[in-house]
């Protein structure tokens, strides 16, 4: 059974009269252990789909499974229990992830509170970020390099299932972005710990098993162990990627033309 399943998932934003679609028929599933770096362009609709698998969003259409449960059927309160023992999230602005007037060290602990304090596991966190000697300052004193690097060891405090990270290292200087990286793997390998990251960050990207790139709203393609894919979408959707534009370029026609094991586009004259 793999950790996360999304079938389907669609996701329309409404803002007065206008409605906004940002999630079209995502399906993807993501294996319980994988590191997953999640890329696209700015508005693609990575936040979203960041925010859909934490359950702060419900979405408009499909259905999401984590660990086999289907968090759509899931009322309020079961949906908070499970955010607060088996997801850690980070989000994009390092402050929101914190209690500005807690230590960093209290706001490990406060991680921890629903699924039990754990001190040597806290101390660890924080040492492997960079702030071992960090832990009685207030988070909001801190830069936002190093909130971003407590808001990672918050998101680990309760080893969780499922880790979701919104650019986690979009403040961090290359020796910190690999501190981080280091421990998202070392969470992966030691407590089974899936993880989903949204990056612009090659680096991030590189180190990570599995890539994902959405672009309008869509699985586009994919990279696993170094090489590219293309996803096939519902109803035979395939994006050129932007790489191939200028011999394919959007609003171009094209002929197909089969081979034994798959098929070929060829820009036809217009
Ligand atoms: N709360 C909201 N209300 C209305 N529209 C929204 C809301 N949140 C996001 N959007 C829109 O949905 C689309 C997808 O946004 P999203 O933040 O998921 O993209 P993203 O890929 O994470 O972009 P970025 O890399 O810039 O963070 C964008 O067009 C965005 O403007």
């Amino acid at each position: 059974m793999s950790l996360v399943r999304c079938d389907g998932i669609v996701q329309i934003y409404k803002a007065r009269d206008v409605e906004l679609v940002a999630l079209r028929d995502v399906d993807l599933t993501i294996e319980a252990g994988e590191t997953v770096a999640l890329l696209g362009p700015s508005g693609a609709g990575k936040s979203t789909l960041l925010w859909l698998l934490a359950g702060l969003l419900r979405p408009s259409a499909g259905r999401l499974w984590l660990d086999g449960t289907d968090l759509g059927r899931l009322d309020q309160r079961r949906l908070d229990r499970l955010r607060a023992t088996r997801i850690g999230m980070v989000l994009q602005q390092p402050a929101r992830n914190l209690i500005g007037y807690l230590s960093a060290a209290q706001n490990v602990a406060f991680a921890q509170r629903a699924a039990g304090r754990d001190r040597r596991r806290a101390a660890e966190l924080l040492r492997r970020v960079g702030l071992g000697d960090a832990g009685g300052r207030p988070a909001g004193s801190m830069s936002g390099g190093e909130q971003q690097r407590l808001a990672v060891a918050v998101a680990l405090a309760n080893k969780p299932g499922l880790l979701l990270a919104d650019e986690p290292t979009s403040q961090l200087d290359e020796e910190s972005g690999t501190r981080v990286v280091e421990l998202i793997k070392r969470a992966a390998a030691a407590d089974g710990t899936t993880a989903v990251v949204v990056t612009h960050d090659a680096a991030v990207s590189r180190a990570l098993s599995r890539t994902v790139t959405i672009r309008d709203g869509r699985v586009g393609a994919e990279s696993r162990r170094g090489e590219d894919f293309v996803v096939v979408g519902r109803e035979g959707a395939v994006q050129v990627p932007p790489e191939y534009h200028h011999l394919l370029p959007p609003g171009s026609m094209a002929r197909i033309e089969e081979l034994e094991d798959g098929i070929a586009l060829r820009r036809a004259e217009a």
